[in-house]
């Protein structure tokens, strides 16, 4: 029996993270080489053409798992029986601006998309906010959608997961696939804490393998966290491509499960775990289990990775205070 395609809404489909994510949705990596899919692009009015150019482009890829393309530039209708919801489009801050505004930026467009999450969505929703900031651009959405379980509701760190693997690589001269058990914390920001303390490298940990202290504190941690300022120096844009990449892996593994032995990082609303106050939406170590994430538990966490841990997720329990202040959550 044929199956029934799978609604994927893309929000800021027409932005440079949307041209590099939806071909390959099309293609059948999001969700495997055997799941059709429909799009459903959601836009400013003022993008929809372009949104509507690369639908054409879509088109002419022939792709066999793509289903349909739908355009739209109201939350209501592109979210409406959505299964997988990638919500990329987000408010970036502009010169001057403060953090605040931002949050209230972006509140704008995370309320109404989670209230029409709320109206809409089909029983199996998963989200993906990649819009930054995506931890609390996440926990509006999800505050607006109190009839999803709020399991459901995710944000992205899998970008800076990965970076961590190759970072880590290239300083052990061995593959990305030699290691495991990678673990990114915290927000998706420049606090975030990448820890190679329960990393495994060819039988060993990734922090014994280095045995470099200053390294890790100096080069490695800084690297990661602040690569996605250094791409915007570097290209004048941010990371789109490796973006894009890390929101396929994120929802494939989820929906997919992770492979056994191994873990990947998600942002996920805590249960308390590590000392995490309960609800924000804070990066762990994750396996996805029957299309659930579950955090890994049971590490050791000693000082150096519990004051750097407790730093990102105090950023994160500022955001939540600020959003609340706003009425937003
Ligand atoms: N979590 C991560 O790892 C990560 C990595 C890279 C970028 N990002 C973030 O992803 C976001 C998108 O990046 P980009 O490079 O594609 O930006 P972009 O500016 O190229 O595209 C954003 C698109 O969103 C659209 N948009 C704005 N408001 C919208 C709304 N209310 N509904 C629907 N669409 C809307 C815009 O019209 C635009 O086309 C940014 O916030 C960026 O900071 C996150
Ligand atoms: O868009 C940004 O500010 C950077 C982005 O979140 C990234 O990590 O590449």
């Amino acid at each position: 029996m044929a199956q029934v395609p799978v609604n994927v809404t893309v929000t800021g489909a027409a932005g440079q993270i949307g041209y590099a994510l939806l071909f390959r949705i099309a293609s059948g990596q999001l969700l495997g080489p055997d799941t059709p899919v429909k799009l459903r692009l959601l836009e400013i009015p003022q993008a929809v053409k372009a949104a509507e150019g690369t639908a054409m482009e879509l088109d002419d890829c022939a792709f066999p798992l793509l289903k349909g393309i739908d355009i739209f530039d109201d939350a209501t209708q592109a979210f409406d029986g959505v299964n997988v919801g990638l919500l990329v489009g987000a408010r970036p801050r502009s010169k001057g601006m403060e953090r605040a505004d931002l949050l209230e930026a972006n509140g704008g467009i995370f309320k109404p998309q989670g209230e029409a999450i709320n109206a809409g969505a089909a029983d199996d929703v998963r989200v993906l906010v990649v819009g930054n900031p995506a931890n609390t651009n996440a926990l509006i959405a999800q505050a607006h959608a109190p009839d999803v379980p709020a399991e459901r509701f995710t944000a992205m760190t899998r970008l800076d997961h990965n970076r961590a693997l190759t970072q880590l690589a290239r300083k052990l001269g061995v593959g990305v696939t030699d290691i495991k058990k990678m673990t990114i914390w915290g927000n998706h920001s420049a606090t975030q804490y990448p820890d190679i303390f329960h990393a495994e490298v060819n039988g060993t940990t990734g922090a014994k393998a280095v045995d470099d202290e200053a390294w890790l504190r100096d080069d490695f941690i800084p690297t990661v966290a602040k690569r996605g300022a250094a791409i915007i120096e570097a290209r004048g844009a941010s990371s789109a491509a490796s973006a894009a990449n890390a929101a396929i892996d994120h929802v494939h593994d989820w929906v997919n499960g992770t492979p056994e032995g191994d873990w990947t990082s998600a942002a996920i609303p805590s249960d308390g775990s590590y000392g995490v106050p309960e609800g924000i939406i804070s990066s762990f170590p994750v396996t996805s289990r029957g299309g659930k994430w579950e955090i890994v538990q049971g590490l050791e966490i000693d000082a150096f990775s519990r004051e750097r841990i407790d730093a990102s997720v105090q950023e994160l329990v500022e955001e939540r205070e600020a959003v609340r202040k706003l009425g937003l959550v």
